[in-house]
């Protein structure tokens, strides 16, 4: 990536590290198993001493770069850059533009973030007939709203389960249907009359693949469940796609895969548009950046999709000073 700087321009030390980072169970979706977080944690020196950490937490199966084209491209780099260097780093590698341009935003020095967020979280079940038994805690611990994974195994099993958890579930609680694009045309009908007489579901995410825009767009006008595109609306480039073409149900952001941070909240705030902050399962550093574009962009009145620190072993910050400080 050849840039021209600016003589003037501060310098900014760049270190990087990769991670692995295993689940304590597979992530079952229509994708298949996910077991190991992968990704790179990156520091920016500024020359007066003030660190930024940034994230780069790829989901290649959603359209993201894959970690050995973020991390080639970090291997590119020299080892001071500076600002323009990061806001030339082009779409084609949204995870590497949200991680360099969060590690912008400064510090108060050495310490790795913490996130601490006010927004509800919507907490992430395992797919499977486990959810029966695995919803009561995070219930007791004061989560409201839910999301379970279809398209894994058959409808039948998927609404026989269904109609178990629906019957269990306090009536207070939402409950949110994450199919991955693993339905046929004939099972996401299904579903949605399901839904609309279950009364509880919040909305059906990515029911068909983003191939099937226009039969989704139809769709959502002819049931009361709302459906909200995720896979479909991936990357910033996307997402703007989606917007022009009509798409005015929910939008589920990733946003550490999305893009340009800036970018992505010029878009928002241009649009009166229904979004939902989701994870991509990463670290706090990356969570941090996240959760504050959510507190300015997310739907308030939804819980945004952060719910997920159960699938991992190990608490954020033991692992973050493990990760930097003994390699
Ligand atoms: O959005 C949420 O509630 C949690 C995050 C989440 O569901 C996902 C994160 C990353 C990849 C996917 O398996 C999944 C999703 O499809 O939304
Ligand atoms: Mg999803």
């Amino acid at each position: 990536m050849k840039v021209e700087r600016k003589s003037s321009e501060m310098l900014y030390q760049f270190d990087f590290r990769p991670y692995q980072r295993p689940f304590n169970r597979a992530l079952s979706t229509h994708h298949g198993q996910w077991n190991v977080r992968e990704g790179i944690i990156l520091r920016l020196t500024h020359e007066t001493g003030r660190i930024g950490w940034g994230e780069i937490a790829p989901i290649p199966w959603f359209g993201s770069e894959t970690l050995k084209q973020a991390w080639d491209f970090c291997q590119q780099l020299p080892a001071k850059i500076t600002v323009t260097d990061i806001f030339s780093i082009p779409p084609e590698l949204p995870a590497c533009q949200f991680g360099f341009e969060s590690a912008c935003v400064w510090g108060d020095g050495e310490n790795i973030p913490t996130t601490k967020s006010q927004l509800p979280f919507s907490h992430l079940l395992p797919s499977g007939e486990t959810v029966l038994q695995l919803w009561q805690i995070p219930w007791h611990q004061g989560s409201r709203t839910f999301k379970w994974k279809i398209g894994v195994a058959s409808i039948e099993e998927e609404l026989k389960v269904f109609r178990q958890l629906i019957q269990s579930l306090p009536t207070s609680a939402k409950l949110r249907l994450d199919a991955n694009g693993g339905l046929t045309q004939k099972e996401a009908h299904q579903w949605l009359r399901v839904t609309d007489s279950a009364r509880i579901v919040e909305f059906l995410e990515q029911p068909l693949p983003p191939a099937q825009f226009d039969t989704m767009l139809e769709m959502s006008t002819q049931y009361s469940t709302p459906i909200a595109l995720d896979e479909s609306v991936a990357t910033l480039n996307q997402l703007e796609d989606c917007y022009q073409r009509g798409w005015r149900g929910i939008y589920i952001i990733k946003a550490a895969i999305a893009g340009s941070p800036r970018r992505l909240r010029q878009f928002c705030q241009q649009h009166e548009i229904d979004v939902v902050f989701s994870s991509v399962l990463e670290s706090a550093i990356a969570r941090q950046s996240a959760l504050q574009l959510a507190a300015e962009l997310s739907n308030p009145k939804r819980a945004v999709g952060f719910g997920v620190n159960h699938w991992f072993n190990e608490d954020d910050e033991t692992w973050l000073k493990h990760l930097w400080n003994n390699l």
